[in-house]
């Protein structure tokens, strides 16, 4: 399957270089990407060529785009006349719809929405994938078939999207927001700053990893670690007094807004 990626910017070449680590060859990806700079260094680092988007498409089975949403009308006017019969295109942009990619491609053109998230760098994503009107299971599957290489996927129904958007697309961030004030609490505490990052990341990871082993509901797992009248249970107090939890349903909800702002493009 040869795959062409437009736009390879932070998430493009997390995607590029997840793909390479998982076996694809890099004769089997063409790239296309606006800062010259840029797609020098890509090309020296991970072995793929480069060429323009519409030269980049004109030969690829699967041409995924990962431009910004404000970009993407402009991408799409640009590729579509170029596509491989047979092409579908995969788009990774917040917010952007199925219906308009499919307006501002060739009739017929099949595409796939995705939402996907960094952790893909390291072969761990959470993407989500739902189909448009030409695309049928076979699209479903290839793409799955990609992001699965690089992680988790799931099938969901458009109208989840902006919801996957506000949850797993952005979460990695909200996660390294919360690791990132636990070790600057460490250092408040006085312990030296790499011992701090040292127990939260280990932490992190246990605590996911856990989540991940026992399938046990979060809930249980945080009264597991509450003792009566213990360290916890101060800091809970702490977190409810400051209305944490409402903040965090507050700024998901945001999220969600913006993904269906940024999906009407001016
Ligand atoms: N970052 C994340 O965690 C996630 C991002 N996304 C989505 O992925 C998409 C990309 O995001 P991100 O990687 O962060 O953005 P970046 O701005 O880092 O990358 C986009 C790249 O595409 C380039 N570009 C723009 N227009 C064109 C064009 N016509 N042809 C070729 N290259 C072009 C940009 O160049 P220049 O900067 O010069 O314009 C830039 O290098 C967005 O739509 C975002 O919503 C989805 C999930 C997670
Ligand atoms: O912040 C954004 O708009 C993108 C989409 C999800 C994660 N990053």
């Amino acid at each position: 399957m040869s795959v062409t990626i437009v736009g390879v910017g932070r998430l493009g070449e997390a995607l590029l270089a997840g793909l390479l680590r998982s076996g694809v060859e890099p004769k089997e990806i063409v790239v296309a990407e606006k800062d010259p700079a840029r797609v020098a260094r890509i090309c020296a680092q991970h072995g793929v060529t480069a060429a323009t988007p519409d030269e980049a498409v004109a030969g690829a089975d699967v041409v995924i785009v990962a431009v910004k949403p404000h970009d993407m009308a402009g991408l799409l006017a640009d590729i579509g006349a170029a596509l491989a019969p047979g092409a579908f295109v995969v788009s990774l942009a917040a917010g952007i719809t199925l219906t308009f990619l499919q307006d501002a491609l060739p009739a017929g053109t099949p595409v796939v929405r995705v939402m996907t998230n960094t952790p893909l760098l390291v072969g761990a994503a959470m993407s989500a994938i739902c189909a448009g009107r030409h695309a049928g299971d076979d699209e479903l599957a290839r793409t799955e078939e990609l992001l699965a290489a690089v992680g988790r996927v799931v099938r969901v129904p458009e109208s989840q999207l902006d919801a996957v958007t506000a949850l797993s697309g952005s979460g990695p961030a909200y996660f390294f927001y919360l690791v990132d004030a636990m070790i600057e609490a460490g250092v408040l505490l006085g312990l030296p700053r790499p011992l701090a990052t040292e127990l939260m990341v280990q932490t992190a990871l246990g605590s996911a990893q856990m989540l991940r082993e026992t399938s046990e509901h979060p809930a249980l797992l945080r009264e597991a670690v509450t003792s009566p009248a213990g360290t916890t249970a101060a800091a809970l107090r702490e977190f409810d007094r400051q209305a944490v939890r409402g903040a965090i349903l507050d700024a998901l909800v945001a999220a969600r807004d913006r993904s269906v702002e940024l999906g009407r493009p001016s």
